[in-house]
Order: C-alpha cells, then structure tokens, then sequence
C-alpha cells in the first residue's frame, strides 16, 4: 500500500502506491524500541509501556527499584532481550537512580534522566549487535538508519551525559563516543512519538484508546496523535493541571518515514493499555480517500495549534521550516480564530485585526470543495485540496477540515479518523470520543450559520 520515495525538501517520505478509503489502516508496526519515562517507572511497564494501574498488581524489578512490569511474562521478556532489562541495563538503571539531579550536576532535570534512559538501551543494544546478537545487529542497523545528525544542542547534552553514561555503564572514563551519544539523541529527538499516559480521571484504562503520540520523544521530541514527533513533555504541574503526562517514548522503524504536514491525511492510534501481542504496535489510518501516489502525512503538533506555534515547533524540534498548504494559507491570510473554548472559527487577514470572518476567497472562487456539507457524504475531497506542492488551501476548506477532524471534546485536539474504510462514524484518537455524520453536520450548521 505505501512505498517509500524521496522528496528534494522532505528528504524520505511514505506515499500510496494505490487509491487508499478513509479509515483503512495504511500502516501498522511493532516497535524498534520503547522506553518508559523516569517520573512513571513505578506506574508504566518497562516492556510494553502498559499503564500499571490496568493490571491486577504490577512487580517493580527487585534490584534496581526503577523498573516495574505489568506481569512476570513482560518482566521475563525484558530480562531475556537483554538491551531492555537485562543485567547491565539493570545495574546502570539501578546506578542512574542514585545519581542526584540538579542545576549544577550533569544531570540538570527529568529530561536529561529520560535521555539517560534511552541512551543507556541504545548503547546496551551497539553492544550486543558488537557481540554478533542477530536481532541487536538488526535494531542497530534500523536505529542508525533513521534520519538526524546531530547539532551543537545534542553534542552539549552528550558531553554533559558522558560522565553519568560512564558511571552507569561501569564503562572507563572519556570510553563513550560523544558525538555518538549526541547522534542518537538527535534520532531520538527527530523521531519517536511520545506515549501519553492514560487520563488522570480514568486510572483503570484497560481499553481506554492510547494516546497516539508521536511525539515527544525524552528530549520533546514528537507527542500526541501527532508523530512523535511532537510534543513536548509535561511537567508535574501540567500534569496535576489534569493534562495526561508521558508515559514513556517508542521508535517506530516505517512510522519514522512519514513527513510533517499541519493539515495531515492519516492520524495515529495506539493502544498501549490493551491485552494482546499488538497493544505495542502504531497504527495510522487514512483520515479520508487518498489517491495513489499521494504521500502520507502526519502532524508532528495538535492541528489546533496556531501558526506560530507549528511553524516554532517545526522548526526548534525537527529542524524544518513547514511551507505546507495550511501554513501558506494561514502566513497570507493570518491565524484562525480560536474561541475562549479552543473552537474553531474563521480566518482573519492581516488587514481584518479584529473584523470579519474571512470564510471565503476574496473573490467568491475557489470555493471548497467539501462533499457533504451539502450532500450528506462527511468525506473532505482531498483531491480539492491538492497535493502540497500546490498553492495555499482554501480558507473556507481549511474551517470545515478542522471542525471536521479535530475532536470537538473541549481540550482534546487529537485527531478524528473513520472507525474503518467505508464508515462514516469518526473516532478520535486521543480520547476515543465518537462522532456520527448526522451528528457532524447538526454540529456543523452553527458555526457556518453564523
Ligand atoms: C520523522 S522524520 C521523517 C522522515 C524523514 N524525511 C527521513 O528522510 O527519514 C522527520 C524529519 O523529516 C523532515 N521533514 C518532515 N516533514 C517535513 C516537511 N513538511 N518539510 C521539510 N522537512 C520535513 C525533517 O528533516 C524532519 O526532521
């Protein structure tokens, strides 16, 4: 369904090799690796990310006290596949523990005890791969081929994690490669998808939909349904504000490929608090028809964030400057206004500062080309969008986009996809909310009416 191709900006992308229906899955993979956060070592599987108040009684590694597994099955499985809780990953776990964080130690927060994290699996991997272990050799050889070199930001952190790496690693002063550490994290950073914690409110998320997140990786890399790429973390006072924290961050190998837009085809799902051999596995699904040769995009960021934010986000976490159709669109026309509620609303040019909404063309042509808003079928024509390469969206379009996929729940913002190919029922996937056609269109006459 997806072959990858190479694109002169975007560098490689995932395009469809023939015409994909809305709500069908266009990729679906096991992790390259998963790593629970620092702050949720008692409360998230070290294996598998599950939220530990979903099983009967999670078991906290006896040794290093800074893992927990959700069942002797899980724990077993990360102590045989050595680089997630074997003996020496174990005593490095156990000696970061100890390690104090502060403004003036090498390790100055969270973030940098999650990068130690990560780095403490990826280097445990090189080892075994070193030591000629098959599946290390190939995790090795994905996590190198994923894009990100790194920058003076990366090569700082590494030469301040180095000492601490060391420690942990029982391995000889200065022996750890810097601008090795600093190319992983820059990997890291570009590509992995934060994993959300299930909602404070609903501590028992046995079926709850995962967080997709994309995003954000240890370093703030992705989060959200938005790839990994994405968000950054949540601070403790965030996360007593009742927003969901992280619980850990994943590396997907093919998921990696899909490329940024602000106004994405397929959204992401996960299921991390699920039974079953696939609860660790991401899962996107087109949002809407997607003709063959079209290429897959994600968004590395909530779609209700404004211009600015994308464009800062985009460019301080991916490297990228985003010339997307919606940031065309909103860079000549201006920001959509945002209700006190978060809603969407209209646009206003640069010269309409607090005046009308701008709901059409300023000529009345390029109107768009919605299929249903008139006809019943929920389904945005795609093809009336264009593909990137071209000119900026319509105004109009872009509204009815957004009201149509990003969920209505108020402080949501993930992102509605169809259930399945054919249905007009979305879900969002995020918080699981589900939305009818009827119940779109009732919706949708308010904010069009006025
Ligand atoms: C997760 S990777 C995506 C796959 C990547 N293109 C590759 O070749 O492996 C993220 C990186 O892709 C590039 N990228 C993604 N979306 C982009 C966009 N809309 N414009 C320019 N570069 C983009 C940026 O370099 C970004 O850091």
């Amino acid at each position: 369904m997806l072959e990858v191709r190479q694109h002169p900006a975007r560098g490689r992308g995932l395009y469809t090799t023939r015409h994909v229906q809305g709500g069908e899955v266009v990729l679906q993979e096991g992790p390259l690796m998963l790593v629970a956060a620092h702050t949720m070592k008692d409360a998230a599987c070290a294996m598998c990310l599950r939220h530990l108040a979903a099983v009967a009684g999670g078991i906290q590694c006896p040794q290093c006290q800074q893992a927990s597994f959700c069942g002797s099955a899980c724990k077993q499985a990360a102590e045989s596949s050595h680089w997630v809780h074997g003996l020496d990953v174990c005593r490095a776990y156990q000696k970061l523990g100890a390690v104090s964080v502060g403004e003036q130690q090498a390790l100055q927060d969270e973030q940098d005890l999650d990068a130690a994290r990560f780095l403490i699996h990826a280097l445990c991997l090189k080892a075994l791969a070193v030591q000629g272990q098959a599946d290390a050799i190939q995790r090795c050889t994905s996590l190198l081929s994923l894009v990100g070199d790194p920058t003076e930001v990366e090569l700082r952190v590494a030469t301040r994690l180095r000492p601490v790496l060391e420690h942990a690693l029982n391995a000889v002063p200065n022996s750890v490669d810097v601008t090795e550490v600093a190319t992983l994290l820059r990997k890291e950073q570009l590509n992995s998808y934060g994993i959300l914690a299930p909602p404070p409110s609903t501590s028992q998320p046995s079926s709850a939909p995962a967080a997709p997140a994309l995003a954000s990786a240890s370093l703030g890399a992705q989060g959200g349904d938005v790839q990994g790429a994405g968000y950054a973390p949540m601070t403790e006072e965030e996360a007593e504000d009742g927003e969901r924290r992280l619980r850990g961050s994943a590396l997907y190998v093919q998921a990696s490929l899909i490329n940024h837009e602000c106004n994405p085809n397929v959204a992401r799902f996960d299921a991390f608090d699920q039974q079953g051999p696939t609860s660790t596995h991401v899962c996107f699904k087109a949002m809407h028809d997607l003709p063959p040769g079209t290429e897959v995009f994600q968004s590395y960021c909530p779609l209700s964030w404004d211009h600015e934010e994308r464009q800062a986000h985009c460019k301080d976490v991916y490297g990228f400057a985003c010339t997307c159709q919606r940031c065309q669109m909103e860079g000549r026309h201006g920001d959509r206004m945002q209700g006190d509620d978060g809603s969407s609303g209209g646009w206003m040019t640069d010269d309409e500062e607090g005046g009308r909404e701008a709901g059409m063309g300023e000529d009345g042509e390029g109107a768009p080309s919605i299929s249903g808003v008139d006809g019943g079928s929920m389904a945005v024509d795609a093809d009336a969008a264009g593909a990137s390469e071209a000119g900026p969206l319509d105004p109009t379009y872009l509204q009815l986009y957004l009201l149509k996929y990003v969920c209505p729940i108020p402080s949501c913002f993930g992102t509605m996809a169809p259930v399945g190919p054919g249905v007009s029922l979305h879900e969002c996937a995020v918080c699981g909310h589900t939305r009818s056609e009827e119940q779109f269109l009732q919706e949708l006459e308010g904010p069009i009416a006025e």
